[in-house]
């Protein structure tokens, strides 16, 4: 699914004006009926619903939703926050149907104690051209700190918050629900908006298909639909070499875990053989524990320098994953550093694999073209860099990912992960039962297996993102968020591989 700009999305809304044919207000009725449709089916109507509204479309579309649920016999309150002087002709004519009084806002003390019913917050949105500050300030604090159990429901956007750049500056409502026009904004999928935008609900209103197939843009979403067409189903002469040898080096005294979660999740995903390379410490551990996955011992509780003869004598290894519990020896720095120099296929670095080349800056030059790599965001940062906001984060992972040649996966609620070419994909699954230990080792063992069995490396980091997150989902649903353990992620990946064949 396509993410679009403020401005793209002003130009969907022209396009399907003119192309549909469908007047502006009319455009705007069908947004606000989806709004209250959803607001109806979700809340009863003895609730009171105070809806304050901008003088923008985004109050228009307010204006229209007041009246929509007035009609319903809901008990409705508008309040028209001054914002601007100016009006826009939508708004005006939604002003003009009111079936009831407004009360006008022009001072912060004016927002009444609302102490029951729900809040509907459309004062400003995709409109907004600097952050907000003064008395409209005070109006959104007032709003923020209402008692808990009024749930805040923002329109299209939390008001104050910019959709393509950083707003954290700006004072901003702090929705529980944002609902949505048709499309993701950026803003909604970086950490800086988590406690703004609430749970996002997307609600079609029918922008003109033609403009959103055309329109190109660099962000896009993982669905359920786009990793369907990427999945491929297992051929039925198979035999194990059909899906390939991954080789996983990883582990360290006392990180053998990580190891062990790593071989798991690649034998889960489909992986034809596997062999782990570990320190001597972790080959009783392997073999009871992956008794599928082959082991070969590095005669070190580190892995050393002796893990790059391995492979120079062992070509057959389709990928390679590296970082889980490696730890950050001398001596493990300089066998990644021999590795990189002599194994060209695509692979995937993690963990501590990533934190040496971040001591090492030198070794990013020598990373084979289209290897993915799995920072978390320290590790971007002692990678790359620091930034002063999360859209320059953004900027950067796609400016690295260009340069290198590689898939780069910053973890998070939507991890991005940007390709050689410059286009960004957010996943949109997994939840926050997944921030524990070893989630992300789950993740490397995931993408090495699809790697190693022939996916390309796009579409092994995009099925693998997803797939990670689905498991974690299900995992969450069975057990809660709370008791998971990242075990249990590679536990519930077979339910996700059964539901991908379209
Ligand atoms: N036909 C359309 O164009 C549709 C538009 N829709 C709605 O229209 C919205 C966008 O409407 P607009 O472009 O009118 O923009 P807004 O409604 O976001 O408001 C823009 C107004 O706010 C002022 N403003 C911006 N930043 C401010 C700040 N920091 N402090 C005070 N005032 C500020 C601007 O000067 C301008 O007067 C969307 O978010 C959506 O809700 C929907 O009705 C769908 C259809
Ligand atoms: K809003």
């Amino acid at each position: 699914m396509k993410i679009l700009s403020a401005q793209q999305i002003k130009a969907a809304d022209a396009y399907t004006i003119a192309n549909e044919p469908i007047s502006s207000i009319d455009l705007m009725e069908r947004a606000a009926s989806a709004c209250a449709q959803w607001i109806s089916a979700h809340f009863s109507s003895s609730e009171t619903v105070h809806i304050f509204c901008g003088k923008g479309n985004n109050g228009g579309d307010g204006l229209a939703i007041a009246r929509l649920l007035w009609e319903q016999d809901y008990k409705v309150q508008v309040y028209i926050v001054e914002v601007s002087l100016h009006a826009t002709d939508d708004f005006t004519a939604n002003l003009e149907k009111l079936p009831i009084q407004p009360q006008y806002i022009h001072a912060s003390h004016e927002v009444p104690s609302i102490t029951t019913g729900i809040v509907v917050d459309a004062i400003l949105g995709t409109g907004l051209n600097r952050p907000v500050e003064g008395w409209l300030a005070g109006v959104f604090h007032h709003i923020n700190n209402l008692q808990q159990q009024i749930p805040i429901l923002s329109i299209d956007v939390p008001s104050g918050m910019m959709i393509d750049s950083s707003s954290e500056k700006s004072t901003c409502i702090h929705a529980r629900y944002t609902l949505s026009f048709e499309v993701y904004k950026l803003g909604f999928l970086l950490p800086e908006n988590a406690e703004r935008v609430g749970e996002i609900v997307l609600l079609p209103i029918g922008l003109h298909p033609e403009f959103l197939q055309r329109e190109s843009t660099p962000y896009h979403i993982v669905d359920a639909a786009m990793v369907r067409a990427l999945y491929q189903p297992r051929k039925s002469f198979a035999h194990k070499g059909t899906y390939g040898h991954a080789l996983l080096i990883a582990g360290s005294y006392g990180k053998i875990g990580a190891a062990v979660l790593s071989a798991k999740a690649c034998l889960r995903s489909g992986v034809g053989l596997l062999t782990t390379y570990l320190p001597s410490c972790g080959y009783n551990i392997m073999q009871t524990s992956v008794p599928e996955a082959m082991c070969i011992t590095d005669p070190r509780n580190e892995l050393s320098m002796q893990f790059y003869t391995l492979v120079q004598e062992k070509q057959q290894y389709n990928t390679i994953g590296i970082g889980p519990g490696l730890g950050t020896d001398v001596s493990t720095a300089k066998g990644l550093e021999k590795l990189l120099l002599q194994y060209k296929q695509a692979m995937v670095i993690d963990a501590d694999a990533l934190n040496i080349i971040s001591q090492y800056p030198r070794l990013l030059d020598q990373i084979p073209a289209n290897s993915i790599l799995t920072p978390h965001p320290k590790e971007f940062e002692r990678l790359f860099g620091a930034t002063s906001n999360q859209f320059e984060r953004l900027s950067l992972l796609r400016e690295k990912a260009v340069q290198y040649k590689l898939y780069i996966l910053l973890k998070g609620k939507f991890s991005a992960i940007a390709c050689p070419d410059g286009v960004v994909y957010f996943n949109s699954t997994g939840n926050p039962g997944m921030a524990t230990g070893g989630s992300g080792d789950v993740l490397t063992g995931i993408l090495t297996g699809l790697l190693a069995q022939g996916y390309q490396s796009k579409v092994a980091v995009l099925l693998g993102a997803y797939i990670h997150g689905a498991a974690g989902d299900a995992a969450a649903e069975q057990l809660s968020q709370e008791a998971m353990v990242a075990g249990d992620i590679i536990d519930f990946l077979g339910e996700i591989f059964k539901k991908l064949p379209n």
